[in-house]
């Protein structure tokens, strides 16, 4: 694929730094003719394929074919790419209102309810890229933001599809990047990869949100590692006696070893947790809140 050669500073303004990370730097930018703002997500591409720095053309390629692949309310959505010598320019649906985890930060009490909001919109995301064999791979709470900081509820956006996988029939995948807390065991074990990979993600990113605790999370990486491997997680009391029942079934029936026996994220949505069925089950949800003490 050939993306735009023209200079991206035609067409946009640069502004202030929103982001970095593996790939590049994500900028601020706005549009000359419109006036309106995006996100450029300033992408270096190695010259030589043995170089380290900066990404080999092809993840980008593939990047950008996913993004396009993925139109969707809580998927961000790709306007553009440019390309000069040795970087290319993702142009970006602008996202502004931050991480997930620090608007829950932010506020006083959050109820399991106005959680199970944020959860539905992540899990119709991922059920939208997921039935499309598109499996994001790095899941995690820098990747959930919130499109903007007035809308209620808040409206979610997945993010940095840059580990996502579109899977041909039949192949097998395998990659071991990932972060630590949030990666599925199979990940780990160097064993094919699969959307359920994800689903493991947000078993952790759901035990998180509702106790402020990392279920997985040792001193070190290896340690991280060594209790997803074995399955090292508990409930502990003192941060989930708030916690429903129905909440704690549901983050058990994601963090299961075995990738088959997990939920898919179409399960989920009709999980009793996420979709109660009985008025009942809807009042004994809205007696439990957050543990926001830790
Ligand atoms: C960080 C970021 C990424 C994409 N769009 N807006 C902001």
């Amino acid at each position: 694929a050939v993306f735009k050669p023209e200079n991206v500073e035609d067409f946009y303004e640069i502004g202030e730094v929103l982001g970095s990370g593996h790939f590049g730097q994500v900028r601020q930018v706005r549009e000359r003719t419109s006036g309106n703002f995006w996100a450029g997500k300033f992408l270096k591409i190695r010259k030589v394929a043995c170089s380290r720095l900066g990404l080999d053309r092809s993840s980008v390629e593939r990047e950008v074919e996913i993004l396009q692949a993925v139109q969707h309310p809580n998927i961000v959505a790709l306007k553009d790419v440019f390309e000069s010598r040795a970087e290319v320019v993702l142009i970006l649906e602008l996202v502004s209102g931050g991480e997930l985890f620090d608007f829950i930060a932010e506020k006083e009490n959050l109820l399991e309810t106005e959680a199970i909001e944020f959860m539905k919109q992540i899990l119709e995301g991922l059920k939208f890229i997921h039935c499309k064999n598109i499996a994001h791979f790095d899941l995690k709470p820098e990747n959930i933001m919130l499109s903007d900081k007035v809308s209620k509820p808040p409206n979610i956006k997945l993010i940095d599809f840059g580990l996502a996988h579109l899977f041909h029939p039949g192949e097998e995948y395998k990659s071991t990047s990932g972060t630590p807390q949030y990666i599925a065991p199979e990940v780990i074990s160097c064993q094919p990869l699969s959307t359920a990979a994800d689903m493991w993600s947000i078993g952790v990113i759901t035990y998180i949100l509702l106790s402020g605790l990392s279920p997985f999370q040792g001193d070190t990486d290896e340690e991280t590692l060594g209790n997803v491997i074995g399955m090292k997680y508990e409930f502990n009391e003192h941060y989930f006696s708030l916690t429903s029942p129905m909440a704690k079934d549901f983050i058990q029936k994601l963090l299961m070893k075995n990738p088959e026996d997990r939920m898919t994220a179409e399960e989920c949505l009709l999980h009793p947790w996420i979709k109660p069925i009985t008025p009942k089950q809807v009042a004994k949800r809205n007696r439990s809140s957050i543990n926001m003490k830790n």
